[in-house]
């Protein structure tokens, strides 16, 4: 599904003393089965923005047009919205209420109307994209479980709607390196898999930077950068100013540059360096 945002602005407590303008005209289109990142600094309007694109929060002003239909609309259904586009909360985990796992992840394809075996089916498949045995944790209660494996769980529940657009509000904050990678890894299985619209909202530049087409850049309410991860990276200035850093292989990349050592400026895997590094060697080795 395709996402085009037009003049977005959002006000909280518009008139009073506590007015903030969280979105200030922001305008962006997102293919379908694009894997967007949305990065920026705490109260850039991240949440704000991704609050609207399954109708929580309605616009100030502007319209969000997804797959052609204007869901600020007063004549559009927000449960039909929320069919098809799921968002992942931050935190989601403190929102299980469910005395078990099946119970809790069935929430969800229950309520868009799938039949009982249907949803033992999207079950079972959810589970295992977020690698959490079915047979052995189905009937347990989710508070039994590590913090880690209770977030497996809450995005296993917005799994197994296959919502076609996706949205993730910083589904790794809080956790190991480890499951963090895990995680990420699991939802870029799943959008290779179903081709849904992915947005992913990140403080982090290196754990979006390996997945995603396209990073969108917010600061104060507006659109700062937009880009693929290659071209963003490479407004180091730009990013500096807003106070985000980029991947940290990117500073290596213009210490050896100041050194001498000329290597594509547009690397931002740590693999990457290496094959890059090593290649310098081998051309150096010759000279
Ligand atoms: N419920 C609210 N009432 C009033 N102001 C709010 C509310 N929620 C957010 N804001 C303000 O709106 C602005 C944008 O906040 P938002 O939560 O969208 O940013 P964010 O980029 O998602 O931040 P974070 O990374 O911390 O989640 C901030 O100035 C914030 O203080």
């Amino acid at each position: 599904m395709s996402i085009k945002i037009e003049n977005l602005t959002y006000v909280y407590n518009p008139g009073s003393p506590f007015e903030t303008k969280a979105l200030d005209n922001v305008n962006v289109e997102i293919k379908s089965g694009e894997f967007i990142g949305l990065i920026g600094h705490t109260g850039s309007g991240k949440s704000t923005l991704t609050q609207h694109l399954n109708g929580l929060i309605k616009p100030t002003s502007g319209k969000i047009i997804i797959s052609g239909t204007d869901i600020t609309d007063k004549s559009v259904k927000l449960r039909d919205v929320r069919k098809k586009v799921g968002l992942v909360f931050q935190y989601p985990e403190h929102q299980l209420f469910e005395e078990t796992i099946y119970k809790d992840i069935a929430f969800g394809p229950l309520n868009l109307g799938l039949s009982e075996s249907e949803v033992e089916e999207r079950i079972k498949e959810a589970m295992e994209f977020v690698k959490l045995s079915f047979e052995e944790l189905k009937d347990r209660s989710p508070f039994e479980l590590s913090g880690g494996q209770r977030r497996r769980v809450a995005i296993a529940g917005v799994f197994a709607m296959k919502p076609e657009v996706l949205i993730l509000d910083e589904p790794t904050a809080g956790l190991d390196p480890r499951t963090r990678d895990e995680i990420l890894e699991e939802i870029k299985m799943l959008h290779s898999q179903y081709k849904n619209t992915v947005i992913l909202v990140s403080h982090s530049m290196e754990d979006i930077a390996k997945l995603v087409d396209r990073i969108i850049v917010m600061h104060r309410g507006k659109i700062a950068l937009l880009g693929d991860p290659r071209e963003v990276f490479q407004q180091v200035e730009t990013l500096e100013s807003i106070g985000l850093g980029v991947p940290q292989i990117s500073y290596l990349i213009r210490a050896l540059k100041a050194k001498g050592i000329e290597l594509r400026e547009d690397i931002f895997t740590v693999e990457e360096a290496k094959e890059e590094i090593l290649k310098w060697i081998r051309s150096n080795k010759n000279a």
